[in-house]
Order: structure tokens, then sequence, then C-alpha cells
């Protein structure tokens, strides 16, 4: 579950400017499209949803509890726990195998290691045959896979995707997208992506237009 009431939001060094945005309300597993031109504040928005910027005024609910309550640890925690974030440009450690590197993502989430869940979403993800080679030797598509894999392997509550597709042909956005939703119904979570790709827009019926 998503909500968020009255959010705005000012960089420190662009005090003139404030973002004010739409309220949302997504109920558990829902998921939704955040659209608009280039510069409205989208990934801002997924920002102030993953606790990675603080609003200057309203709340965000995230499965019943209040992030701009928490403290910074417990936010911390919080992230780790209920967060799967998937950002355009991916983030890895490439001098380690694909494997490692979930096993990593993993460990930070502070959850339990589960082995089958590992496997099983390698599996999902067509990754199998990939898992020991290290992150430089995978293709874009496959890094983008891979990306994935590390934003959801912790089963968050919500999962949220800048721009997921962006760079990827046609076959590739296709896969990406239903992997998104084939994982967020697994994980029983929401699922909220950025996007300015036109050929994201048909396979989701909730948009917000910023
Ligand atoms: N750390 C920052 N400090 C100051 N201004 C910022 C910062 N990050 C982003 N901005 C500004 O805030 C505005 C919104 O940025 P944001 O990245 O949220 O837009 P966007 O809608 O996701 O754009 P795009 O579609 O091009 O990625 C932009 O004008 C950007 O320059």
């Amino acid at each position: 579950m998503i909500r968020t009431t009255s959010l705005r939001f000012t960089y420190q060094n662009t005090k003139n400017h404030t973002f004010c945005f739409p309220d949302i309300d997504l109920p558990p597993e829902k998921d939704i499209l955040i659209l608009g031109p280039s510069g409205v504040g989208k990934t801002t928005l997924l920002h102030l949803l993953a606790g990675l910027l603080p609003p200057k005024t309203g709340d965000i609910f995230i499965a019943n509890s209040c992030l701009n309550k928490l403290t910074r640890s417990q936010l911390d925690y919080f992230r780790g726990q209920h967060i799967g974030l998937i950002f355009q440009k991916a983030y890895f450690i490439k001098s380690l195998t694909l494997l490692e590197n979930l096993t990593l993502r993993e460990r930070c989430s502070k959850k339990k290691s589960d082995r089958y869940r590992k496997e099983e979403l390698i599996m999902h993800l067509g990754l199998s045959d990939l898992q020991n080679k290290k992150v430089y030797q995978l293709s874009e598509g496959q890094q983008q896979r891979l990306s994935i894999a590390l934003g959801v392997i912790h089963k968050p509550k919500v999962i949220l995707a800048d721009e997921p597709t962006s760079n990827l042909d046609d076959s590739n956005c296709i896969k990406v997208i239903s992997l998104l939703k084939r994982e967020a119904q697994i994980c029983k979570s929401n699922l909220v992506i950025i996007t300015h790709d036109q050929r994201v827009k048909s396979h989701f019926n909730n948009h917000i237009i910023l």
C-alpha cells in the first residue's frame, strides 16, 4: 500500500522552486506509471517514496508506516526490508560475479539468506547461465535484468523503477515489463514505474501525470 498526502519538496540549493505532487492512494499489489515531461520532478517523487529525500510537507505511508516519522536509522532499516529500487543506470560491483552481487544485496537487506529465492529469481530472469560471470562481462540487457534482480531479491513491499526500459530494444523492453510485473506479483508488491517510454504505457491502466 502506498499513500501520500499533500506532498511538497524543495531542493536546498533551489529554494525558489517547490514541487507539489498529487496525492497517491495505491492499494496493496497494484501498479502505477508516473509520467510527465523532463524536469517535472518524476525522479524526485520516486526518491521521496523511497525515503531517500525528506518531504518539505505532507506524509508518505508505505505498508502502514509513515516514512517521514521514522528516524534516519529506522528509515535505512525500513528501506532495506521493504523498498526495491531499480535505477535507470544500474549500480553494481562490476568486478564481482552476478551471484556475488545478489548475495551482497541480500545481506544488505538484513533479511535471512534464502537460497531458493536466489535460484528462482536467477531462473525467472533468464540469468542461470550467467551467474558466475563478472558483471562487466554482461551485455546491457543482461545488466538490466540483474538490476531488477537486485531490486527485488529481498521481496520488497514496494518496487520503484526509474526508466527501466529506456535503453532497451523492443523485445527487451517487453521482457523487462513482464519480468517486473511477475516479480511484483510474486512479492505481492506495489510496482511504481517512471517512464517516458511510450511502449510501456499500454501495459498499465493506472497512470499519474505530473
Ligand atoms: N540534487 C538536486 N539539486 C537541485 N536541483 C535538482 C536536484 N536533482 C534534481 N534537480 C532539479 O529538479 C528538477 C526535477 O528533477 P527530476 O530528476 O526529478 O525530473 P524528472 O521529471 O525525473 O526528469 P527526467 O525525465 O529528465 O529524468 C530538475 O529541474 C532538476 O534539475
